[in-house]
């Protein structure tokens, strides 16, 4: 059963769309990006998000005491390390993890062995920040280097019309979205309810 992250949400109505269309878990970018919330905004938003619902906060290299600051204030359920951040950063951090890495070969994909965290995130290098590109990468290196399923989470631009497809080729633990169900640059409660329609109808067929 492949779960859904929908990432990047910055207003009261977009958390709602996503909890309401049953995402399993919603992203704040605590990084530089055009979707990047401030800490207080992101606790309000926080506020509307129900018990199960993940709450990940993503960081591209910040420093350790901004991460401790932002997940005092922030109800975080896991922390999203989206740049170069190594395994000893992550592991003094010790708060729970998610490591993305930008898959260009298998050699990019294999460095998430060097990482005990809880989730991998494959991605597309990014374009003008470390992701949220709307790019896709070749999921058949995933495949090739032997990454364990059941810990990784697929990003890079995925939307509607090809979720479904990322949930039967790869069949990850979760599928992450954040440019595919924009329109014109911000998010669209109808894009949000039918990519999140597209993998519940493959996971339960
Ligand atoms: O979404 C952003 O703006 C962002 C900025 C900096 C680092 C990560 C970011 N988001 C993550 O990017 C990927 C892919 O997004 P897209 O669907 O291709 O737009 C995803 O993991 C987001 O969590």
């Amino acid at each position: 059963m492949t779960k859904v992250k929908i990432c990047g949400l910055m207003e009261a109505e977009h958390v709602q769309a996503a909890v309401g269309a049953g995402a399993d878990a919603v992203g704040f970018v605590f990084a530089p990006s055009r979707r990047r919330v401030d800490p207080a905004w992101a606790s309000e938003l926080a506020k509307l998000v129900p018990e199960g619902v993940l709450k990940v906060g993503v960081f591209v290299n910040a420093p350790e005491e901004e991460i401790f600051t932002v997940h005092r204030n922030v109800p975080l359920d896991l922390i999203q390390y989206h740049g170069d951040e190594s395994p000893e950063t992550i592991r003094r951090i010790g708060l729970p993890a998610i490591k993305a890495f930008s898959v260009r070969t298998e050699e990019d994909v294999k460095r998430a062995s060097d990482y005990d965290v809880d989730y991998w995130l494959f991605d597309a290098p990014g374009t003008d920040y470390r992701g949220g590109s709307g790019r896709v990468f070749d999921w058949t290196l995933l495949e090739k280097a032997g990454i364990p399923r059941e810990r990784t989470i697929i990003a890079g631009g995925l939307h509607p019309g090809n979720a479904a497809d990322a949930v039967a080729q790869v069949r990850p633990f979760a599928l992450d979205v954040s440019s595919g169900v924009e329109t014109e640059s911000r998010k669209d409660p109808a894009l949000i309810r039918s990519f999140i329609a597209q993998v519940r109808e493959r996971r339960e067929a």
